[in-house]
């Protein structure tokens, strides 16, 4: 990464109220470890410096908004990708055990191989579907937090992700902008997995001022033993919501 890249974290960071200095060295490692992944495995569109800092890194960072990852929790991350919001919130919240999920397996070999590299030993990647391990003994009703950034609809990530949660704990979405339409659906899904709308919170990205919005949805009750439907079905037929490309001219 060069200088301007370094800048612009720090900047970005600083906008947050991040404190990033002394992870600047492991940030620099993973914007390498990412190029390279990503000219062996095509891993992610975004290529130059200022979008992987500003789109995975900082944007990633934005997870930290309103306090909700603080302290020891298990955390699943759901559809990680090459490892994000993952990576730069393993580097600064050490305390947060990570299980960052993909259905994909080349990029979960990815995210493993880079979290030994950088040392990052509370981050267990899983290849898997968020319908399939709902669904297991081994990861329904385990998790204190699911973060969740560019996977899916909020009706298909509330049927996703709450039955991974223990009651009370949290679903942490990072979305763009989002309609008064997906919201509702949103809402109404949450209320059918056990689940609640707490936090509607709508921010700018640092720096570019792309819209964004994190969610949280708080477990209530148990989710019912029929969801997630099969794998999927949650996104074809998304729970409430007809998404705007699938209505009838
Ligand atoms: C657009 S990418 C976003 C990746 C990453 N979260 C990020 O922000 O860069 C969405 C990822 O979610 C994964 N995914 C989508 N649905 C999934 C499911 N049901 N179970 C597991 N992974 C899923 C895809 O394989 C893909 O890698």
């Amino acid at each position: 990464m060069n200088r301007d890249g370094l800048e612009l974290l720090r900047r970005g960071a600083g906008i947050l109220g991040v404190e990033i200095e002394a992870q600047l060295p492991a940030f620099e490692q993973l914007f390498t470890l990412l190029q390279e992944g990503n000219e062996r495995l095509n891993l992610t569109a975004l290529r130059t410096e200022e979008d992987i800092v500003l789109k995975h890194f900082v944007d990633s960072l934005t997870c930290l908004r309103g306090s909700y990852l603080e302290g020891p929790l298990t955390v699943m991350d759901l559809g990680t990708g090459a490892g994000f919001p993952t990576f730069p919130l393993a580097l600064v919240k050490p305390q947060l055990q990570f299980t960052p999920v993909d259905s994909i397996r080349k990029k979960v070999e990815f995210v493993r191989d880079t979290a030994v590299q950088l040392g990052l030993s509370q981050v267990t990647p899983l290849v898997g579907r968020a319908e399939a391990l709902g669904r297991s003994a081994d990861h329904r009703d385990r998790y204190d937090r699911v973060v969740v950034r560019a996977v899916a609809s909020l009706p298909v990530l509330a049927e996703l992700a709450l039955p991974l949660l223990r009651e009370g704990g949290l679903l942490v979405a990072q979305k763009g902008a989002i309609t008064p339409e997906e919201l509702n659906a949103g809402r109404r899904a949450a209320g059918e997995v056990g689940g609640k709308v707490q936090v509607v919170d709508p921010f700018e990205l640092p720096v570019s001022g792309d819209a964004r919005t994190l969610i949280v949805i708080e477990k209530l009750k148990p989710t019912p033993s029929k969801y997630p439907r099969r794998e999927g079905v949650p996104n074809a037929q998304p729970l409430f919501w007809t998404p705007p490309q699938k209505l009838a001219r």
